[in-house]
């Protein structure tokens, strides 16, 4: 199976357990991948036959945006279960990474595979 991929996306936003965190944007970053197979799209050149990584994160970042949340973990469920139910895939990775979060590290975050029923 082929992928279709986005590297550190940035989606700033409301997110964090902390009360202080509850009225500030804070960055994430978004690795994501959606296995698909792009042979038609390939045949054809065609991007009505292809997933289009503009509109999947579009879609994802207005996911990301429209709530405030607490955990990354929760982040990277709904992305994942977004792109399942929305997007012609049966399987998605998606790692979320919050770089401000811990100063003395570079990052922190979480990964997720999850397949379609
Ligand atoms: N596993 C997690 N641990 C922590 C999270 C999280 O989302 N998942 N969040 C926080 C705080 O919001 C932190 O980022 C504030 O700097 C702490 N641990």
């Amino acid at each position: 199976m082929d992928t279709i991929f986005i590297k550190q996306l940035q989606v700033d936003t409301v997110i964090g357990v902390y009360d202080w965190e509850k009225t500030i944007q804070q960055r994430l970053l978004l690795d994501i991948e959606l296995k698909t197979d792009i042979r038609q799209a390939a045949a054809t050149d065609n991007i009505g036959q292809t997933l289009d990584y503009a509109v999947i994160a579009q879609r994802v970042t207005q996911l990301i945006t429209a709530a405030p949340l607490e955990l990354i973990e929760t982040v990277a469920e709904n992305v994942a279960q977004l792109l399942l139910s929305e997007f012609a895939t049966t399987e998605v990775s998606v790692t979320v990474y919050k770089p401000d979060a811990l100063p003395q590290a570079q990052t922190v975050g979480v990964s997720i595979v999850r397949r379609s029923n």
